[in-house]
């Protein structure tokens, strides 16, 4: 019987770039046949088949591009000879790509993103290496069913729990408070713990039009006024602490939901839930009296893409609630 393959979708990234004389900056250069050929001890895992998807750099990532993303892996991961699959991006919204896949994605084989903090002309880029571990963990069964996972470092983290968290260092990737879930080892891939509860929206659209706004001390309105004037379809508050804002967002808030367009809460800070635990003014207990939807553990990065899903298939903030308890 012939080996089930591991299909590398090259979408961008530094991981595809090299240094321009002309630009004097480093820019999308290498295909993802390139990417593959530099790295000869793959042919040793299985047979690996490659599919240039894009060159662009991860700020020019869309939630509609990661969306087509996500159904175009879901129909080739239905091939039968298809173990899994390991996609290339850039680290700057690499942790957003991941979770619209792990929210969009049915099937249960392995899907590992992967990256480079330097690029291939750089002195020890990390970006093969990191591509030899994807497409380990993509071809190991024990990669199935734990959702979409990234691989970089030689660690092993969830689309749910990671986040880029410094801007250079190629340790970039971190999970705060929970950690990664395994490793990859010289001869194996290593899983330490199960990622619970990995939730899958059966839509099949979004809506693209929804805003992020983050905030801090003293911030008042004008922000979130501008947008319900414009008409927007949703906004994500990324408020301090449990779940709290200044009190001068609040008119902007009540005008919002008053012209139902949904407000989401999650918070700045990197671990913990939003709850409606302070009844002061702005407090999150106050909040979801108005009707703010809280989101939960995750980043308001995450739960603006949760949301244009959940626009897709309704607008009812009790249903959008619902969706956002994971
Ligand atoms: N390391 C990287 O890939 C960063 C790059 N700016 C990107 O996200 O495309």
């Amino acid at each position: 019987m012939t080996k089930a393959k591991v299909v590398v979708i090259s979408t961008g990234g530094t991981i595809a770039m090299r240094y321009d004389p002309v630009k004097q900056g480093i820019v999308p250069a290498v295909t993802g046949a390139e990417l593959v050929e530099a790295v000869p001890p793959l042919k040793d895992i299985c047979p690996i088949e490659v599919m240039e998807y894009s060159n662009i750099p991860s700020p020019h990532m869309t939630p509609k591009i990661m969306f087509t993303l996500a159904k175009r892996v879901d129909d080739i991961l239905a091939q039968e000879d298809v173990a899994g699959v390991v996609i290339t991006h850039g680290t700057d919204t690499l942790e957003e790509t991941a979770y619209m896949l792990d929210l969009v994605i049915t099937s249960n084989k392995p899907v590992c993103l992967t990256a480079a903090m330097r690029s291939s002309a750089e002195i020890s880029p990390d970006g093969p290496k990191n591509i030899l571990d994807a497409v380990k963990t993509a071809y190991s069964k024990d990669a199935a069913g734990k959702g979409v996972l990234i691989v970089l470092n030689e660690e092993i983290h969830t689309a749910r729990d990671v986040t880029k968290t410094h801007s250079a260092n190629i340790k970039t990737f971190a999970s705060p408070f929970w950690g990664p879930i395994g490793y990859v080892d010289n001869d194996q891939v290593i899983f330490k713990r199960l990622p619970l509860g990995v939730q899958k929206l059966n839509i099949n659209d979004l809506v693209e039009d929804v805003h992020l706004i983050k905030l801090a001390s003293g911030v008042d309105d004008t922000i979130i006024k501008l947008l319900v004037e414009k008409g927007v379809k949703g906004i994500v508050l990324e408020g301090l602490g449990r779940g709290n804002i200044p009190p001068g967002v609040i008119p902007g808030i009540k005008l919002a939901i008053a012209k139902n367009i949904p407000v989401v809460l999650t918070t700045r800070v990197h671990g913990g839930r939003v709850l409606d635990v302070y009844g002061y003014e702005g407090g999150g207990k106050h909040l979801k009296e108005l009707g703010v939807i809280l989101a939960g553990e995750i980043s308001g990065q995450k739960a603006r893409l949760k949301l244009m899903l959940a626009l897709a298939q309704t607008n009812d903030p009790k249903e959008i609630a619902e969706i956002f308890v994971d």
